[in-house]
């Protein structure tokens, strides 16, 4: 269970009991630890063995300033895809050498500053955007490292929402176009092709799609080197998945770069590899307060005090996150609940249909809320955004305090 752990009736993460960190720091709260967030870093890094690579963390999937720290710490590169996202990985301490920037819709600005601290490499999904970080390194008089982010029409078999390797997909560029666009880079002059990358999508729970488009990837980079364009890196993306529930199974990053590395053709490249949700998910749970019960002959509601604002992703892709009791009741009834935040919307729950021995005031965990949890937390219903908590062995960090309601107002004004 990674980390979080029932002991002397009770769930724990790491050292520390739970309900002892909701009673000192309130509820809502995020709670990760430290020893899994690397473990899991580690086991990516770890599948490569001598193969040349980097590791780049989607800083997305958990962008807490401690834990980009601790990744910093570890020698991880970082994929990015905002301006905001590299300040907090500069902040953090990471090397940006080893910052890859991807996304569809970079600012001149950003890309300005990506160029200023030395980023490792910009993924291009236009060739609108070929044609602006060209320009911008042309005022800087410097040469920006690129590679195209090649759009391969594979099926990720996951949520629509977070397919993005399909053709009808906002994402990358076409791949039968790839090659033109690539030969029209190389003759850039304030562009240097160093390499090609993909991301098909994302919670990806087979190795089928990511082989599919791998061979596509080397194909292209096959026709591209008969033409004298050199490709030194395949940045493959991120989008392994992880087991949300009871009876899924999730390939390791071993099994997936085993898998991968059945094509030899693979080995003559640096690879790049993306992971947020494999890292971060399975070392977070998201802590809430029992407010009411709501009991009916028709359903029963558990209204709890976290709310679709600090976790969206049942609300979103109605994704099934795993629900259980901080304190195991030893007394009382099972029942079956609906757990809804507070928010005025009927898409507010954090689960449907939970057998559960419930009181007011129990804590409940949220598991697999590490990553895509806190930071696609929103302020809807002014609600202020919950503490994100690290627990190393047996210490306790607040590594982000809850907003307060003033951090919430600042910055709004009415008229004179
Ligand atoms: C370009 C890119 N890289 C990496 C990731 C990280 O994906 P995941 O958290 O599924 O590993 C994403 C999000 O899906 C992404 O869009
Ligand atoms: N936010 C999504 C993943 C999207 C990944 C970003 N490209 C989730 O919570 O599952």
């Amino acid at each position: 269970m990674d980390h979080f752990e029932y002991r002397n009736g009770q769930l724990h993460a790491e050292n520390v009991a739970v309900a002892d960190i909701a009673r000192a720091h309130g509820t809502p709260c995020y709670v990760y630890s430290r020893a899994t967030l690397e473990r899991h870093w580690h086991a990516f890094n770890d599948a490569f063995g001598a193969q040349p690579h980097l590791v780049c963390y989607a800083v997305k999937a958990n962008s807490n300033l401690a834990i980009l720290n601790l990744f910093a710490r570890l020698g991880s590169g970082f994929d990015i895809v905002s301006g905001g996202e590299l300040e907090r990985v500069l902040r953090a301490g990471g090397d940006p050498s080893k910052v890859v920037f991807s996304g569809l819709g970079k600012k001149a600005a950003e890309i300005r500053r990506a160029l200023e601290v030395g980023i490792r490499c910009f993924n291009i999904e236009s060739e609108a955007e070929l044609d602006r970080i060209n320009a911008v390194a042309g005022e800087m008089g410097k040469v920006a490292s690129i590679s195209l982010r090649v759009n391969p029409d594979v099926d990720a078999q996951t949520h629509p929402y977070i397919s993005t390797g399909l053709k009808e997909n906002k994402f990358g560029i076409e791949i039968g176009r790839a090659e033109a666009v690539y030969l029209k880079a190389a003759a850039m002059p304030h562009l240097n092709v160093v390499g090609i990358d993909c991301h098909i999508g994302s919670q990806l729970l087979t190795l089928t799609p990511f082989m599919d488009a791998l061979q596509r990837l080397l194909a292209l980079a096959e026709r591209l080197q008969a033409q004298g364009v050199k490709i030194h890196h395949l940045d493959i993306g991120g989008g392994l998945g992880v087991r949300y529930q009871e009876g899924q199974a999730a390939p390791s990053p071993a099994d997936y770069m085993a898998q991968l590395f059945t094509d030899e053709r693979l080995c003559q490249y640096e690879i790049f590899v993306e992971p947020g949700r494999a890292i971060a998910a399975n070392a977070g749970i998201l802590v809430t307060e029992v407010e009411f019960l709501k009991l009916s002959e028709y359903k029963n509601f558990a209204i709890v005090d976290a709310a679709m604002n600090d976790l969206i992703r049942p609300a979103l892709y109605s994704a099934w996150q795993e629900i259980i009791p901080v304190v195991p009741r030893t007394e009382g009834e099972m029942a079956t609940y609906d757990i809804v935040g507070p928010v005025c919307e009927t898409s507010d729950f954090l689960g449907k249909e939970r057998d559960l021995n419930l009181q007011p005031g129990d804590f409940l965990a949220v598991r697999s809320a590490g990553a895509y949890g806190f930071t696609m937390a929103s302020n809807y219903n002014t609600r202020p955004r919950a503490a994100e908590i690290m627990v190393d062995g047996d210490t306790v960090h607040v590594v982000r305090r809850r907003e307060s309601l003033d951090d919430l107002l600042r910055g709004e004004t009415i008229l004179p």
